[in-house]
């Protein structure tokens, strides 16, 4: 029993613009229509009275376009309060065995956060299950242990993961694109090449192609997955001993900004500031940098290098700017920088030297890496949320991701002084030190990123500049679709780079 389509849908058009990973918040819903629904607990032959768990896929329309939504509803006649939390809405059913004469009232809700029926998705990867369209799938090799409960993540992200006892997290992806997700495509070439910088993969469940058609509406046809599968969920080997990069340098932003102001301000901290300030980042900065540069090596010995003629850059700068066009008009505050920024992709398309792409991670920052005991590790090669499914698989040059990973030192350092209530002098104190804290992170992170084989950032100016500006645009529209509460973050650090 679950909520007739059409009630479905009301019940959604309400929840779904307060969901974190819902990319519209900037449009308004025009249709939902369900997919596919693909009854996963108890099943056909299973009792009538426990909870249900059902993975339904939804397309939303806004403007012209659809996007597809994937999500795990659970349905129960009483809702325990733990799972109030997550309710979508009541709804009222046909009695199971009696039918319309005898309705009952039910809860439909986000199981993500009922590990009474996330443990489906466990037994699902063990027995390489196949459920209607849905495939469940192990890792060569490994064994899933199914004797454990999850807990939604508690991370900032795109997504949603759930962490089984803290020995897997699954990722749902959320935003469904048709085909194999660029996240588990990578994440399975580089373990197999043997790269100590990536989690293991331990299984994955993918939407079989026959069911695409749930998935393509609205699409163009270079973007419908080509007969492929189309990947769900990606389970890693949980890093317990793992610290978000993010969480890292937030914390090393915070001792900076309580430091005294009066060695701080200085647009240039020498080593000893940093370490009387305490919790001074450079050091994990840098051997981040040695980290990507190795993952990117490992990249290219996967999936090959493209030597890209000196007419590509001239099409990539025309991207940035068909980008940059698209928005200037959705954010009118980005207008200001339009002239700098249209500057840096001009200098970029001027350039005449070929360049040699190959995969890269695609969505770089801080919240993409942890320290662990055996180092750093990379997360999410998906892409950025927001690009087509080609664009995010398509090659790319490395500095790209190390202009995304300068990018979120910028905003690492301008995350705590967002709140626009600082009195002035406050502010531009604390704006002056997180200049220097981003600057000299920046520093070490190059520097390492050179040191192990990387291309030299500072030897490539004039590109890193414009992928700068590219990730800012970008993160500018993330932001308002997203998260417009952090508006203001790229904004900020947007008006430094454009100076
Ligand atoms: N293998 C892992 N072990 C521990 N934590 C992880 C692991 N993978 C991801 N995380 C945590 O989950 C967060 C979000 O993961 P990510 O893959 O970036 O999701 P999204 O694509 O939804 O943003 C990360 O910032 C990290 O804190
Ligand atoms: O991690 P995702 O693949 O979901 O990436 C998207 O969301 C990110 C935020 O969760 C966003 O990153 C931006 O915010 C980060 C801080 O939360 C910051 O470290 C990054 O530098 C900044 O770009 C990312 O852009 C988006 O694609």
């Amino acid at each position: 029993m679950r909520p007739p389509d059409d009630v479905l849908a009301d019940l959604l058009a309400g929840w779904l613009p307060r969901q974190r990973w819902f990319a519209g918040k900037d449009r308004a819903i025009g249709e939902i229509s369900i997919g596919t629904a693909t009854e996963l607990h108890p099943g056909p032959a299973g009792a009538q009275d426990g909870p249900e768990l059902h993975h339904v896929i939804v397309a939303v329309r806004q403007g012209d376009g659809w996007d597809h939504y994937q999500l795990l509803l659970g349905v129960r006649h009483e809702m325990p309060d733990r799972l109030r939390y997550g309710e979508i809405g009541g709804f009222t059913a046909e009695h199971p065995d009696v039918g319309a004469d005898h309705p009952v009232s039910a809860h439909v809700y986000d199981a993500v956060y009922d590990a009474e029926l996330t443990r489906v998705l466990l037994d699902g990867m063990a027995a390489e299950s196949v459920v209607g369209p849905l495939r469940f799938r192990r890792a060569p090799g490994t064994e899933v242990e199914t004797e454990l409960e999850s807990v939604p993540g508690s991370a900032e992200q795109s997504n949603t993961s759930l962490i089984f006892g803290d020995v897997y997290i699954c990722k749902l992806f959320r935003r469904l694109a048709p085909g194999a997700n660029p996240d588990l495509e990578v994440n399975l070439a580089l373990s197999r090449a043997g790269c100590a910088h990536v989690p293991a993969v331990c299984g994955w469940i993918d939407l079989a192609p026959s069911a695409a058609p749930a998935l393509t509406s609205g699409l163009t046809e270079g973007e419908t997955g080509a007969g492929e599968p189309t990947t769900l969920a990606m389970m890693s080997q949980y890093l317990r001993s793992g610290t978000d990069g993010w969480d890292m340098a937030i914390t090393s932003v915070r001792d900076w900004f309580a430091y005294a102001p009066t060695v701080c301000d200085r647009q240039a901290p020498t080593d000893e500031d940093a370490a009387a300030a305490g919790g001074d980042f450079a050091a994990e900065a840098e051997r981040l940098g040695a980290a990507t540069a190795t993952v990117h090596r490992d990249l290219a010995a996967a999936f090959g290098v493209t030597e890209m003629p000196a007419g590509h850059v001239r099409e990539m700068a025309a991207g940035m700017h068909r980008q940059l066009d698209e928005v200037c008009r959705s954010v009118p505050a980005l207008s200001e920088h339009e002239t700098a920024i249209r500057e840096a992709f001009d200098e970029l398309a001027r350039l005449r030297t070929p360049l040699t792409f190959q995969r890269v991670h695609g969505d770089y920052h801080l919240g993409q890496v942890m320290r662990t005991d055996t180092g750093w590790i990379v997360l999410d090669f998906e892409g950025e949320p927001a690009r087509t499914p080609g664009e995010r698989r398509a090659v790319a040059h490395p500095l790209r991701d190390v202009a995304g990973m300068l990018r979120s030192f910028e905003y690492a350092a301008r995350y705590l002084i967002a709140d626009q209530s600082l009195p002035t002098d406050t502010a531009l104190s604390l704006e002056t030190r997180a200049h220097a804290w981003a600057a000299r992170n920046r520093d070490a992170f190059c520097h390492g990123y050179a040191a192990a084989g990387g291309l030299d950032p500072a030897e490539h100016a004039v590109l890193v500049r414009a992928f700068e500006f590219d990730k800012a645009v970008y993160e500018i529209r993330y932001e308002a679709r997203n998260r417009p509460s952090w508006l203001p973050v790229p904004l900020r650090s947007l008006a430094h780079l454009a100076g």
